[in-house]
């Protein structure tokens, strides 16, 4: 079986698959102090309830958080046996290599999401991941990642209002019911809200200008069911698509030839 580890700047989130079957997927809290062992603590605990350690052949590594990856490496290594293919690295082969500026290093995460989307939807494509950060990953038409969008995470301008504006109070996201708030916290979902709606709209309706032609877009991450209730910003909201693009590369990269 495949172990699958998507490790954000926020969340870890792993998977195991059967083939193409998915078996279970568990969430933890992204720490880089955290060593191979504790993570084996962890995840036994949760696959005994399935029984599925001993199963675990292969393991494939997404890491926005380049700390990580040595502890998880040694996870793989000591824990399951086998060395981890890790997504950005010379090992880890794209289907179709990135066309970015040279020494541009694009998050794996964004690669990854481009592989899932272009395997689900084709190409000409934006893939919008509400994460720590949430990113627009433009994909053309033969598969390569050709660039994005980088803008503060959902999350992140709430934390960030309510750390500098000392009578700011720290507020949950959610969709408020007018613009204009009536007192504090109405004010702050609103701005944020609001805002978010209208920066995903301009940025999508910029990418196709540039562009030039339809571009489908694929909203993915705990919050794009947020921002698609009741708004036609995406075309679909996937929430497994970074998991999918991963059991696809590590298919990918076992069938190249040696
Ligand atoms: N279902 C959800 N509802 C509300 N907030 C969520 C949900 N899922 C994630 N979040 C929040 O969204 C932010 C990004 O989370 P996540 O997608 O795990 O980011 P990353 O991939 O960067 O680690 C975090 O602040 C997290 O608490
Ligand atoms: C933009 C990101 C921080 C998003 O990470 P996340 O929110 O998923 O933790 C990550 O993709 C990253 O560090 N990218 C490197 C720069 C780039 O992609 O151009
Ligand atoms: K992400």
């Amino acid at each position: 079986m495949l172990l699958c580890i998507d490790c954000g700047n926020t969340n870890t989130v792993f998977s195991v698959w059967n083939g193409t079957d998915f078996i279970a997927t568990w969430r933890m809290e992204t720490n880089h102090q955290r060593t191979a062992d504790e993570y084996f603590l962890w995840l036994s605990g949760m696959m005994r309830v399935q029984e599925i350690a001993g199963a675990i052949t292969e393991v494939i590594i997404s890491s926005t958080v380049p700390r990580v990856v040595f502890n998880l490496r040694v996870l793989s290594n000591r824990y399951f046996n086998c060395r981890p293919l890790v997504v950005g690295k010379p090992e880890c082969r794209l289907p179709v290599e990135p066309r970015v500026d040279p020494g541009t290093t694009v998050g794996p995460d964004r690669l990854v999401n481009t592989v899932a989307g272009y395997d689900r939807h084709g190409g000409d494509i934006v893939v919008v991941d509400f994460g720590t950060a949430t990113t627009f990953d433009v994909v053309a038409s033969d598969g390569a990642y050709i660039g994005g969008v980088i803008a503060p995470g959902v999350n992140l301008s709430l934390e960030a209002l309510h750390a500098s504006a000392a009578a700011l109070p720290h507020v949950d996201v959610t969709m408020p019911e007018k613009a204009i708030g009536t007192n504090t916290v109405a004010c702050i979902q609103s701005g944020v809200f609001w805002g978010y709606i209208g920066l995903v709209e301009g940025v999508v309706r910029q990418i196709r200008l540039e562009r030039d032609r339809p571009m489908k877009v694929i909203a993915t991450g705990g919050l794009a069911e947020l921002f698609s209730q009741g708004f036609d910003l995406f075309d679909s909201v996937e929430y497994d698509l970074t998991m999918h693009g991963l059991r696809l590369l590590n298919d990918y990269n076992k069938d190249l030839p040696a």
